[in-house]
């Protein structure tokens, strides 16, 4: 189990994380979400050793050592995959791979090499160098070289942020089940939603160094404590509860997100349309009510400045109602 307590760092006056805890069991997988420069590089930084930080970290019964603590800073039981991917250029894609597999029987290796390149989908490249792979080819080898070593805890930053979506999804599904198959704990910080959503057991919100939340994901998406946690999945909408549901008789707002509202005739929230976005299989639409923007999604585009009543189901968002 990885365990913090009380963790916190700072480069100069200002703090950067302020007494982090929390504990992930082996084998699952915590997403680590918040707005940028909040501190997630920093949190895997100090995960992996690279940091003097104040508190403790532990994984099982050996402590997180610290830079002064050590010849070479980072722990070997931990594969850190940093947001740049520090490829030898000159050397093949095979060989870049091939110096994460150290103790593997050379009859071994060269097959490792070559399931390794499958699950990223980067066979047909094994025999070229890496100074001519692209941003996305060159971050998928450093997934790989994480992966290789076969670490007892991954930490990922922003680990698919240069793959083009059409692959995304795919070598997600690969990884993520192949860190699970080998009982791999792993943290991932990312801005994407969906990694935190189908493929995190746990996630942890982030805001300037403090921990905002700490959940399952779905809990997290169905009941956001604030707009902040909310707008991490999408776009947010903050309605007073009393004009979607009069007979409430409340001043409490409910955060929305866009596919929570409706079109509906009589309804007694009146928006007026500001712009409608196709976004495949429907329209997301920017309105307006009295000058606070709101979002919603629609099956047909609707023209500007027409004026619709949107509907919210009661039942299923009594829930997020602030307190
Ligand atoms: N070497 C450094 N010296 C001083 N401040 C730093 C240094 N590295 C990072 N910071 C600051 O620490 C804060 C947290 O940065 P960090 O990279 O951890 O954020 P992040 O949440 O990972 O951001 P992003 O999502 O943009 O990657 C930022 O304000 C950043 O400017």
């Amino acid at each position: 189990m990885l365990e913090l307590s009380n963790v916190s760092f700072a480069y100069n006056s200002d703090p950067i994380l302020k007494s982090i805890s929390f504990t992930l069991d082996q084998g699952k997988h915590l997403s680590v979400i918040g707005a940028s420069g909040c501190g997630k590089t920093t949190l895997l930084e100090a995960i992996y050793g690279l940091l003097s930080f104040q508190g403790e970290i532990s994984w099982g019964d050996k402590k997180i050592t610290k830079p002064e603590d050590r010849l070479v800073p980072g722990e070997p039981f931990i594969k850190y995959l940093s947001q740049s991917f520090d490829l030898y250029p000159f050397h093949k894609v095979s060989e870049n791979v091939g110096k994460h597999l150290k103790s593997i029987p050379l009859d071994e290796k060269q097959d490792r090499i070559q399931e390794l390149l499958e699950m990223v989908e980067m066979e047909d490249y094994a025999d070229m160098q890496a100074k001519y792979l692209s941003g996305g080819q060159q971050q998928r080898v450093a997934i790989v070289q994480a992966l290789a070593q076969e670490p007892e805890l991954l930490l990922l930053d922003e680990p698919f942020s240069h793959i083009d979506q059409y692959r995304r999804n795919n070598l997600r599904r690969n990884i993520f089940n192949y860190l699970k198959e080998k009982n791999i704990t792993c943290i991932v910080a990312t801005h994407d939603p969906t990694e935190v959503l189908s493929f995190s057991d746990d996630a942890i919100v982030m805001k300037e160094g403090e921990i905002m939340a700490h959940e399952s994901p779905s809990h997290l998406y169905f009941n956001p404590k604030s707009r902040y946690v909310a707008t991490l999945f999408g776009e947010v909408s903050e309605v007073e509860a009393d004009v979607l549901w009069p007979s409430l008789n409340s001043n409490r707002k409910v955060l929305l997100y866009p596919h929570d509202l409706y079109v509906e005739e009589g309804a007694t929230l009146s928006v007026k349309v500001v712009k409608s976005y196709f976004s495949g299989k429907d329209y997301l639409v920017e309105a307006s009510n009295k000058g606070e923007k709101l979002f919603f999604n629609h099956p047909e585009l609707l023209e500007r400045d027409i004026e619709v009543g949107l509907s919210a189901d009661y039942n299923k968002l009594k829930g997020r109602l602030e307190q």
